[in-house]
């Protein structure tokens, strides 16, 4: 089953799923092997490749080595259009619905089409929305848009309702890699109370207890970045 389907049998039938946010900035080839054995060993559903920023040609490199090591399902999240690689199941087809910057609202999505029309990769319409997580993360930097403060529930939930009635077929809350506070259950819960399309959720989550914690709000797939970085889960 594909991921989009994955993700919404998961969200009827009340499962829970978990991702790996491996960023290809981070690691050499070297290290993929033992990042694959750790994944591979862990209640892992999902591998995503990608980071704000990433050296040309460094996520297909990675992509490449990944596809040796795991039979994972491995989903780009990229930051441009230029790190799309077909050595990959699927990409999140972002579109950075909290913020008001053209270039990552409509011209990137534009500029990936030359190299997505002539690719099988599953393409995941994905709503995705910065909220703030107390630290200024590359995503803000690189994308120059502001994230919505915690407090302003409304305003995320009519976010998220908005990125439904556009036809996303899947939401990202994002506090950001690294984030000092991750994003509110009772935020999670607003969201999953309004929308009925899968939720993902990532930044600043760290151990088993807050995932469980923010499945139960509502996400039906939570990733997990720097914790995973830093040996501190799995
Ligand atoms: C549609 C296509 C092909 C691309 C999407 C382009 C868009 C809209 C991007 C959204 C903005 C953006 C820069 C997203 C990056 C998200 C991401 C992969 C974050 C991972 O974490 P890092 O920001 O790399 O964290 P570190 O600072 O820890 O490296
Ligand atoms: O690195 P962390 O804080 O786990 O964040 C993961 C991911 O949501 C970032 O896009
Ligand atoms: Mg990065």
């Amino acid at each position: 089953m594909n991921f989009l389907n994955t993700l919404q049998t998961a969200q009827k039938e009340n499962k829970k799923l978990t991702a790996v946010l491996v960023d290809p900035d981070k690691i050499s080839v070297a290290d993929v092997e033992n990042i694959c054995h750790r994944i591979n060993n862990a209640p892992i559903d999902y591998i995503f490749l990608g980071g704000s920023t990433v050296c040309e040609n460094q996520t297909e490199i990675i992509a490449k080595e990944v596809q040796k090591h795991t039979t994972k399902s491995l989903i780009l999240f990229p930051g441009d259009y230029s790190h799309l690689t077909n050595y990959a199941d699927g990409v999140l087809f972002l579109n950075l619905i909290s913020g008001d910057n053209p270039e990552y609202l409509i011209h990137q999505q534009i500029k990936a089409v030359p190299f997505l029309s002539k690719s099988d990769l599953e393409i995941i319409p994905t709503g995705y929305i910065l909220i703030d997580g107390g630290t200024e993360t590359s995503t803000i930097k690189v994308s120059k848009t502001k994230p919505i403060c915690q407090q302003k529930k409304e305003h995320i939930v009519n976010t998220a309702i908005a990125s439904q009635y556009m036809g996303q077929k899947v939401l990202y809350l994002e506090a950001g890699s690294g984030a000092n506070i991750p994003v509110g259950k009772d935020v999670v819960n607003a969201v999953f109370n309004s929308v009925n399309i899968p939720i993902i959720l990532g930044g600043g989550i760290r151990t088993l207890k807050k995932i469980n914690e923010i499945h139960k709000a509502g996400a039906t797939l939570v990733v997990i970045g720097t914790a995973f970085e830093l040996n501190k889960i799995f």
